[in-house]
């Protein structure tokens, strides 16, 4: 069995880290190359003494010291700053899990593509900015794009390519999050702490507000049909609580291949590293006799706008998807800071919508200055409501 070389981006987050519990359990698999982090220090060097990268890259320098003096000795090389991440990032590897949060991980994913081998795709910030650059990005390296969204690793795993011509439409379940039965009139108390209370899953804190608002299902529509190269229409939404169907790929015949598995995204993570091969894991395992119902039903576009506005900024095009996943991680993080209420998250992004429109988008430094302009006008929306 040959071994595998790995790279995580991201490592201290919810998906690194259930990427290195995979890696971790079965340790002669894999040989790590790098892992790269934000902020968290100390917990970066925890991991890099049990996996033992050559390298272990922060993205803060800040946390560069603590990093160096807890890994003095081990032989482990340690770096710090945008370049390193992205030097990392370029490091020869055959597996890759692109795991940092929201746009912060445009440039060490397009490097890690650039590079070639397998992409573990989890960030999906990232694929609704500047999807078609990233699509083209794979083509031309000849990488191999392994969907990690547990969504979009479900269709993965039900789509024939052979009969590609042949699926009407796919279908992503949501959990409907936290507010699933609330008022409109009832979510403008929304506090962050009731947010964070996801039902089902458990994830970082940008996409668990995600999923309260629904953005997160918005986000995965575009993440949908830039990785499967789909129309809007044939990429359908379907609340499902129970989250055990994850996703659904409708063929012309009338049949409907469906991914179930318990909610724990060590699945997907365990199918991206595995690939084309089935892991063993300890991930949790589905007992359906004790699910006594499995509900779908249509979303409730008025409860949860951010649909509505995702769908229409998919058709839209140009630069309206960059500017709406802008606004909105700078949306979630005014909630998170109680600078804004919850219903104001969805607010403020049709808001730097409506003021920025459709602009072309063309290249990747056009998409950068449009995520630039749209975080400023975030912000200035944001300082205004509070004036
Ligand atoms: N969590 C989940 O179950 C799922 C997540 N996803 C997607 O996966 C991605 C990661 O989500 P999740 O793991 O929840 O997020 P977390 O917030 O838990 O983790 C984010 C990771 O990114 C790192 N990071 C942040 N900024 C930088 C930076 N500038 N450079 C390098 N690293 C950075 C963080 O480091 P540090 O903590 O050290 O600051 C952390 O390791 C998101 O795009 C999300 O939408 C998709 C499906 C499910
Ligand atoms: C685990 C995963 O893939 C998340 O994106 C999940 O889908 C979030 O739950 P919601 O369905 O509530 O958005
Ligand atoms: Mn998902």
């Amino acid at each position: 069995m040959a071994v595998k070389t790995i790279s995580i981006l991201g490592s201290t987050g919810s998906v690194g880290t259930q990427t290195l519990d995979l890696i971790l359990a079965e340790p002669d698999r894999y040989r790590v190359r790098a892992l790269v982090a934000g902020r968290n220090a100390t917990l970066l060097a925890e991991q890099a003494k049990l996996c033992r990268p050559e390298i272990a890259v922060i993205h803060d320098p800040a946390g560069l010291d603590k990093l160096a003096q807890a890994l003095a000795g081990t032989g482990i090389a340690v770096a710090a700053g945008p370049d390193a991440v992205n030097q990392a990032a370029a490091l020869p590897a055959d597996w890759t899990m692109a795991a940092i949060i929201g746009m912060a991980g445009l440039h060490p994913t397009l490097t890690a593509i650039r590079r070639g081998g397998a992409i573990a795709f989890a960030n999906k910030e990232v694929l609704v900015s500047a999807g078609d650059i990233m699509m083209d990005a794979v083509t031309d390296a000849g990488a191999c794009l392994l969907p990690v969204d547990s969504e979009h690793n479900a269709i993965f795993q039900c789509w024939e390519p052979k009969n590609a011509g042949a699926i009407e439409r796919i279908v992503l379940t949501a959990s409907g999050g936290p507010f699933r039965q609330t008022s409109r009139d009832a979510m403008v108390a929304i506090t962050p702490e009731a947010a964070l209370k996801h039902p089902v899953w458990s994830m970082g804190t940008k996409i668990t507000i995600d999923s309260a608002t629904m953005m997160n299902k918005g986000l995965e529509v575009i993440e949908a049909a830039r990785l499967f190269r789909l129309p809007s229409a044939a990429v359908e939404v379907l609340v499902h609580p129970q989250s055990v169907v994850h996703g659904i790929v409708c063929y012309a015949d009338g049949s409907m291949l469906a991914q179930l598995g318990a909610p724990d995204m060590h699945i997907p993570i365990a199918h991206a590293l595995g690939w084309p091969d089935r892991l063993v894991t300890n991930a949790k395992r589905l007992d359906l006799t004790t699910l006594a119902q499995l509900e779908f039903t249509a979303p409730d576009l008025d409860r949860f706008p951010a649909l509505r506005v995702a769908r229409a900024v998919l058709e839209a095009g140009g630069g309206a998807p960059a500017i709406m996943n802008a606004a909105n991680e700078v949306a979630v993080a005014a909630f998170l800071a109680r600078r804004i209420g919850f219903l104001d998250i969805v607010g403020t992004v049709e808001a730097v919508l409506d003021r920025l429109g459709v602009p072309p988008a063309p290249d990747l430094d056009a998409i950068i200055a449009l995520d630039v302009a749209a975080r400023n006008a975030a912000d200035t929306l944001i300082l205004s409501r509070a004036a």
